[in-house]
């Protein structure tokens, strides 16, 4: 398939500051005819010693030409360099809204599946790294390029041999820059690859940090590390080396125009076909050819990265989105239905795709309280993941209310379904605004309230800011425990019809426990519940169990009726028994 432009897709965000970019293309323009007015000047007045008879008011006259003349140039490069950093910016909003965006509309495991330091440089650091080239394409690239020109013109004007003269030192640079262009692209492919491994291993290394500490890796022994910043070091090093003769060559030979303005020059005056002052405007002008397309070079490599951050947020642009309904629907209750559903997470590599759900069939009335139990991998939580729409089905449907749940908008969907998960992630806001997102618009009593009924209140008010005290900050000094009870205020406060909570099996401690079951006990009174257990005991007046294992249901029942006919939901009873015996005899043997 044909790759679609990079520039296209950069300026299809551009259509915000389209008449800014417009602008500051002209100003550049503008900006280089005034910036080959002082070589004028500087001519004429030239001419004026060598040819003429100088007086005051002409050298007056030509300098003053010359100086407004380096005044517009000044001036609208100023004009051209303001609106295109404007249009900069505003091309590198619109790109990483329109990221974020398309987060928001990608099936959330996809997003989920993709590393959060991958995603992290992409947003942050690759559309950052658009901004500089963009800013200073405009200004920068016109007049180095129009400025050579417009200077190749007026030497043609001069003596069009002088002209072709200072053009000399091009082809042989050319030639080897041409054949250092050769690999470039390979090179600059190998670099990011080795720069985005680097970014990986890093925030890899500081994610593990706690592990890496625990199992006693420092950097040195934390091989994985000390290879890839070995890796880039080499890898860096040895394309330098690989260009350094090159470029050190081209520096060297480009700006040199005199080998061949000099001697053309002192052969044409020779010969009476120059006169001094065309020959020493010629020799000026000829160094003002080659500087500037020295700086355009600098840019090659500048629009290599710009085409690898366009790629790389366009990667993320492309990532297929939910198909999404706008029509709010209004639902006659709340009952969920999952009919023959099947689902799968895609293969790994090679590996043959595996079911996570096969021909699922499961109902859930309103209001009532269902419970998923089973084996490991069993498929619990896909079956919860699937209902939250993080993912489509690929076969069967999901219903709430009787209604698909690919006919509900997604705000729509998300403000019917409470998903409380097992990690409770808490923002860097306040605990305050972190229960509010729960209801952006809810009073303070209402957070409160919720606060309170969550067991939240105690702990909170001890801490000195209170409500107030940022949850980057407290994050550090709350118990797992803690956190699940703010994450159960926020979903109180949200107050939606389906609650799916995803049992955590951490934070056992009995205190805790009593808090956390008086909590949900709040959240969910009166809604559709459906819990994925890991604990049998706190399941065991469910409305329904669901025993689930290698993507398929075993049985549907009540907990009496399963443990006389459902080996291994007996299994799993006796388990759980045999470890609440073994921690009551091993407290009593230790108390004893
Ligand atoms: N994000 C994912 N990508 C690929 N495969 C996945 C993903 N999440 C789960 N799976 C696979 O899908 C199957 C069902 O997993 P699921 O998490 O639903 O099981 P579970 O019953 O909730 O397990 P547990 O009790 O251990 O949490 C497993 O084989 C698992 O390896």
């Amino acid at each position: 398939m044909k790759q679609k432009s990079w520039v296209k897709t950069l300026f299809s965000f551009a259509s915000r500051c389209k008449g800014k970019i417009t602008i500051s293309v002209i100003c550049a323009i503008i900006s280089v005819a005034g910036g080959i007015v002082p070589y004028f000047g500087v001519y004429k007045i030239i001419c004026l010693f060598i040819d003429e008879t100088p007086t005051l008011d002409k050298i007056i006259f030509w300098s003053i030409i010359s100086i407004a003349g380096y005044l517009v140039q000044v001036l609208f490069y100023g004009i051209s360099t303001t609106l295109s950093h404007i249009s900069a910016y505003t091309i590198l909003e619109s790109i990483r809204l329109k990221i974020a965006d398309k987060l928001m509309k990608a099936p959330l495991g996809t997003v989920l599946n993709e590393q959060i330091g991958n995603l992290k440089n992409i947003i942050v650091d690759r559309v950052e790294a658009i901004e500089i080239p963009l800013a200073h394409a405009i200004p920068e690239l016109i007049s180095n390029l129009l400025l050579p020109i417009g200077v190749f013109i007026f030497l043609c004007m001069i003596d069009w041999r002088m002209a072709l003269a200072s053009m000399i030192t091009i082809p042989i640079a050319g030639i080897v820059l041409k054949r250092m262009m050769k690999t470039f692209s390979k090179q600059y492919d190998d670099y990011m690859k080795a720069n985005n491994h680097i970014n990986s291993v890093i925030v890899e290394y500081v994610e593990g940090i706690e592990v890496i500490k625990a199992f006693n890796q420092s950097t040195s022994s934390y091989e994985k590390f000390t290879k890839s910043v070995d890796s880039f070091k080499g890898y860096t090093l040895g394309w330098f080396r690989s260009t350094w003769k090159s470029l050190n060559f081209v520096g060297a030979v480009l700006p040199s125009t005199m080998l061949g303005t000099l001697p053309v020059g002192i052969l044409l005056y020779l010969n009476g076909s120059l006169t001094p002052s065309e020959f020493t405007i010629c020799l000026i002008l000829s160094m003002g050819i080659v500087s500037p397309l020295m700086k355009f070079s600098i840019f090659v490599n500048d629009i290599k990265s710009m085409e690898y951050s366009v790629r790389d947020a366009d990667m993320l642009l492309t990532l297929p989105e939910l198909s999404i309904k706008k029509e709010p629907v209004s639902f006659k209750n709340y009952a969920i239905q999952l009919e023959n559903v099947s689902f799968s997470y895609g293969r790994v590599d090679d590996t043959e795709e595996k079911m996570a759900l096969s021909n699922v069939d499961i109902s859930i009335p309103e209001g009532s309280f269902s419970a998923l139990v089973g084996s490991s991998g069993g498929g619990k939580s896909t079956v919860a993941r699937l209902i939250a729409r993080f993912w489509d089905v690929n076969e069967g449907c999901i219903k709430i209310g009787g209604i698909n749940i690919k006919d509900i908008p997604l705000n729509q969907l998300g403000n019917t379904i409470t998903y409380v998960a097992q990690d409770n992630f808490l923002f860097n806001c306040s605990l305050m605004e972190n229960i509010r997102l729960g209801k952006p618009k809810a009073s303070d009593e209402e957070v409160f309230a919720a606060a309170k009924a969550a067991c939240c209140d105690e702990f909170i008010s001890k801490l000195e800011d209170g409500y107030n005290t940022n949850a980057g900050a407290a994050g550090k000094c709350l118990s797992g425990g803690e956190k699940q009870r703010i994450s159960i205020a926020r979903a109180i406060l949200k107050d939606a019809p389906i609650v799916i909570l995803d049992e955590a099996t951490a934070f056992t401690d009995p205190e805790n426990e009593h808090k956390i079951q008086k909590s949900i006990a709040a959240l969910t009174k009166g809604k559709t519940l459906l819990v994925i257990a890991h604990r049998l005991s706190t399941i065991k007046d469910a409305d329904q169990i669901i025993v689930m294992e290698k993507g398929n249901i075993v049985s549907n029942g009540k907990q009496g009726e399963l443990l006389k006919s459902c080996p291994l939901y007996i299994n799993m009873w006796n388990a759980h028994i045999n470890s609440k015996s073994w921690t009551v005899s091993t407290k009593r043997k230790k108390e004893a």
